[in-house]
Order: structure tokens, then C-alpha cells, then sequence
């Protein structure tokens, strides 16, 4: 049967990666996507901002939205400090599948939490499935359309916190207008925008980092 993109990006990963060593594993995707086929991962450019952010909040509790193949998951969960938690969430069942395995690769799965299901499902069953109260960190990195409604979800649920961090990957391109306008306009956050490229390309796009201030 014909593989699938996700399928190629993990044998690249085995293939290249050595097991337990997360940055070998960043690596082997990113040069997979730039050399062999181009994927929606977050990239090594934009990659090392969220880095940054990652290290400036040294967070206890990470939810990240859209999985896809764990690219970002295992670039998030190798800075984390020791009993933090990434939950991460992805409906595709497929993407999910190869996700645990590229994490798996990569020796974290202590710190993740992969969750198969819908964002709007999950995040109202945050506080009681996982005794999380609140997170200090949110990635945003699934469909575009979904930004805007799941962060007044998060708002509602009280899953925010004074000093939370939101960042969103795309808000440029493919861009995410409605949420970039609710986020920057809302007194309830502090925003502001590193400017960068789409993962692999001289396409601009770039990560916005909204501080919630309760
Ligand atoms: N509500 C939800 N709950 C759980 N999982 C969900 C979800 N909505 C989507 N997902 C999952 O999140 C990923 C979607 C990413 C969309 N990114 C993109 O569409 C994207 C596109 C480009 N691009 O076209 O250049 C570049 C990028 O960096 C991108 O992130 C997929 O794995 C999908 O299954
Ligand atoms: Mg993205």
C-alpha cells in the first residue's frame, strides 16, 4: 500500500535519529521537510523562537493544540524541567499514531500526554480528566479557524491564568485573521508579534505571543 507523507517523516526519523535524543529528532525532520517533502511542522526557524518562549516560562503545564506528526510536541517537551506536562491534542487518528512514535523516538513520552480527540471536546474535560487548573502555556498550531473559538473556550473554562502564554503559529500564512484581531484589540491580553517565515520557505509568516492578564 502507498505510504503516507506522516509514515515517510517517522521512517526518516528511525532512520536517521538516534532513539532518546530529541534534538537528533527535530533535526531528522526538518531535513527531511526541506530536502525530501515540505510539512506542516513549526519548522527550525520558527522553531527557535518557540524555544525561546518555551525557556523564558520554564512551564509545569503545556497544552498544545494540533499534533500532527509531534514535531513541536518533542521540540517543547525536551526543554521541559522535570514533572512538567505537555498535553498535547489530535483528532486524526493516523497523524496521532505516528505522532507516538516519533515522540516515542525521542524518549519523551514521560512528559507528554497525547490525547486523541477534538479541541472543543477536550478542553472542557481539561480540569477533571487531568487536574490540570491552569496552563502557563498554550501552542496553537492546528486549523486556523479553530484559534480564535477554542481560546474563548479556554478563557471560559478558567484554564488561564494572569501571566498565561498563548502562542499561534500561522498568523500570517495561511493566517489567522479573526483570532490576531480578537487578540490584539482585547484588553485581557498583551500582545505582540515575532516575525519569521513558513517552515522550509522565504514565505513570511510568524508566531504571536499573547500574554493573558486575568
Ligand atoms: N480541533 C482540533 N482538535 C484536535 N486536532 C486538530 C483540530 N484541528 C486540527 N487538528 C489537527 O491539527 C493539525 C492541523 C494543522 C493545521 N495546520 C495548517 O493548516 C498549517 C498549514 C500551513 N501551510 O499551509 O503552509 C503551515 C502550517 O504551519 C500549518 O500549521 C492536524 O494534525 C489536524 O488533524
Ligand atoms: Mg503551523
Amino acid at each position: 500500500t502507498q505510504s503516507t507523507r506522516p509514515q515517510r517523516l517517522l521512517n526518516a526519523v528511525q532512520k536517521n535519529a538516534t532513539r532518546g535524543d530529541p534534538r537528533s529528532v527535530v533535526k531528522a525532520i526538518d531535513d527531511f521537510c526541506r530536502h525530501k517533502e515540505w510539512a506542516m511542522n513549526v519548522g527550525d526557524e520558527k522553531g527557535c523562537i518557540l524555544d525561546s518562549v518555551v525557556s523564558e516560562i520554564n512551564p509545569a503545564a503545556v497544552l498544545e493544540l494540533g499534533t500532527y506528526c509531534g514535531y513541536s510536541t518533542v521540540r517543547i517537551a525536551r526543554l521541559l524541567p522535570p514533572h512538567a506536562k505537555l498535553i498535547t491534542l489530535e483528532f486524526n487518528p493516523d497523524f496521532a499514531a505516528i505522532a507516538r512514535q516519533v515522540i516515542a523516538w525521542a524518549g519523551l513520552e514521560e512528559k507528554v500526554q497525547l490525547v486523541e480527540g477534538a479541541s472543543g471536546d477536550w478542553i472542557p474535560k481539561m480540569k477533571e480528566q487531568f487536574g490540570i487548573t491552569t496552563f502557563d502555556l498554550v501552542f496553537l498550531d492546528h486549523w486556523k479557524d479553530r484559534y480564535l473559538p477554542d481560546t474563548k473556550l479556554m478563557e471560559e473554562c478558567g484554564l488561564l491564568r494572569k501571566g498565561s502564554v498563548l502562542l499561534a503559529d500561522n498568523v500570517i500564512c495561511p493566517g489567522t485573521p479573526d483570532y490576531l484581531e480578537y487578540i490584539r484589540s482585547s484588553p485581557r491580553y498583551e500582545s505582540r508579534y515575532f516575525k519569521s517565515h513558513l517552515e522550509y520557505t522565504k514565505v513570511e509568516d510568524g508566531l504571536e505571543k499573547s500574554v493573558f492578564k486575568g
